[in-house]
């Protein structure tokens, strides 16, 4: 199951991701926002990083009008690695390098069409794990001596 949240700057592409997660049959939880009225971003980033990071929900997508606030956000809670992508090269890496758990865009940033294949890159990518496992161990032990 994937968590999905966005602020009112990430609104619609939140909502055409949800289209694309449901063609696909990809399962999915929204929490929110449901319009475009104006909401806090940090709100929602707590509520889906909460779910990642308690394992109700395998992995998260975030959007705000830059992706920068609502990841900046997400970093604060234990267990979160949210990466900011937006080309899908960095997406495929955030995920086999630094086993990324939620994924940030921008929705003023980047058009629907490259969101949309981002998403399919990040979600289709696997940690890889080898010499990047002892470095994302590095960034748990940093978050335990906080
Ligand atoms: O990108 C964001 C945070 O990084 C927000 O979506 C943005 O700051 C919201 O701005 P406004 O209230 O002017 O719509």
């Amino acid at each position: 199951m994937l968590a999905i949240g966005s602020d009112h700057g990430g609104f619609r592409l939140k909502e055409a991701i949800k289209e694309y997660l449901a063609a696909n049959q990809i399962g999915f939880c929204d929490f929110g926002t449901h319009s475009v009225d104006s909401v806090d971003y940090p709100d929602i980033a707590k509520t889906v990083a909460q779910a990642v990071a308690a394992g109700e929900c395998e992995r998260g997508i975030l959007i705000c009008g830059t992706g920068i606030g609502i990841s900046i956000a997400a970093n604060k809670m234990k267990g979160i690695r949210a990466a900011l992508c937006h080309d899908v090269f960095s997406a495929k890496m955030s995920r086999e390098h630094n086993d990324a758990n939620i994924l940030a865009m921008g929705e003023r940033v980047i058009g629907q069409g490259l969101a949309l294949m981002i998403v399919e890159t990040w979600l289709k990518s696997e940690f890889t794990g080898g010499r990047h496992e002892n470095r994302v161990c590095k960034i748990t032990d940093m978050e335990q001596n906080r």
